[in-house]
């Protein structure tokens, strides 16, 4: 199954990395960093936010785009207006890197959230480290305890944490660890089938003061009309935007140009 070759990808990952430098020196820089823009405050505006992903490759689709200029992308997105970036950070299969995301957070006001697939609190903080907002946190690969520190964690360091489900009884595990942000993923990690009903079916089971963002296959205006109908605060596009040339004309297209996203 993918996710647990993802898992196990990270596992060697996290550890080449603690080779290179401990936990205590990370925490170290970290501790000069300054507090990021809050990505929880951008989400909670008025109209249907829309968090832009920068994402060259994934395990379903294989390298979306042939140049990929990460910067160029993220400034694109933040003239377009988007509410947040997602940056890829998960090397095997979507060819992300930290260096990406921090190029990224250097380039842009917009709060940027950090996509990979976190199983240590040394990741959290290298997504501080390199400018994240705020950081993903998978419910499908973590214990329940592991959730409840990883999000402690994340909110000591002044980030926010996105918290991913897939399943009703997912969702039920981070609103349990008080999760501030849920998202509902529409693409299953396990078998990679997508469906938008899964966060317009799921969106009841998320309470009003928590933000509900949908993830992953929205392609087209009726996608979006769809999931404004089910009253989700926020969406998640990356190959769509991607694979558009023109952000912000894609984002138009979607009704989620500037102008448009208010009276969602
Ligand atoms: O490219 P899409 O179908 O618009 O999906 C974006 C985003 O939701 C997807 O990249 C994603 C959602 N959850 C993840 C977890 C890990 C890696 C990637 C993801």
């Amino acid at each position: 199954m993918i996710l647990d070759d993802l898992v196990a990808a990270t596992t060697a990952r996290v550890n080449a990395a603690q080779q290179q430098q401990s936990l205590a020196k990370l925490k170290v820089q970290v501790a000069t960093m300054p507090t990021p823009v809050s990505f929880l405050t951008v989400l909670r505006q008025p109209g249907l936010q829309v968090i832009g992903e920068v994402k060259q490759a994934s395990p379903s689709k294989g390298q979306i785009v042939t140049t990929f200029e990460p910067e160029k992308i993220a400034q694109a997105y933040q003239q377009a207006g988007v509410a947040a970036i997602s940056v890829l950070t998960e090397p095997s299969y979507f060819h992300g890197s930290l260096a990406i995301l921090k190029q990224v957070a250097a380039t842009v006001e917009t709060p940027v959230l950090c996509k990979d697939f976190i199983i240590e609190s040394y990741q959290i903080y290298q997504a501080k480290l390199a400018g994240a907002s705020a950081i993903l946190l998978i419910v499908a690969i973590l214990t329940p305890k592991q959730l409840r520190a990883y999000l402690a964690l994340a909110h000591q360091l002044g980030l926010t944490a996105l918290v991913e489900a897939h399943s009703a009884s997912e969702i039920k595990q981070a609103l349990a660890v008080g999760a501030q942000v849920i998202g509902v993923n529409n693409r299953n990690l396990k078998d990679f089938t997508v469906d938008l009903n899964n966060s317009i079916q799921l969106r009841s089971a998320v309470p009003a003061d928590v933000v509900f963002v949908a993830e992953s296959g929205i392609k087209t205006a009726a996608d979006v009309a769809r999931l404004t109908a089910a009253k989700v605060d926020a969406v998640l596009i990356g190959e769509t935007l991607m694979r558009a040339p023109d952000k912000a004309a894609q984002l138009r297209a979607l009704n989620l140009g500037r102008d448009q996203i208010a009276t969602n």
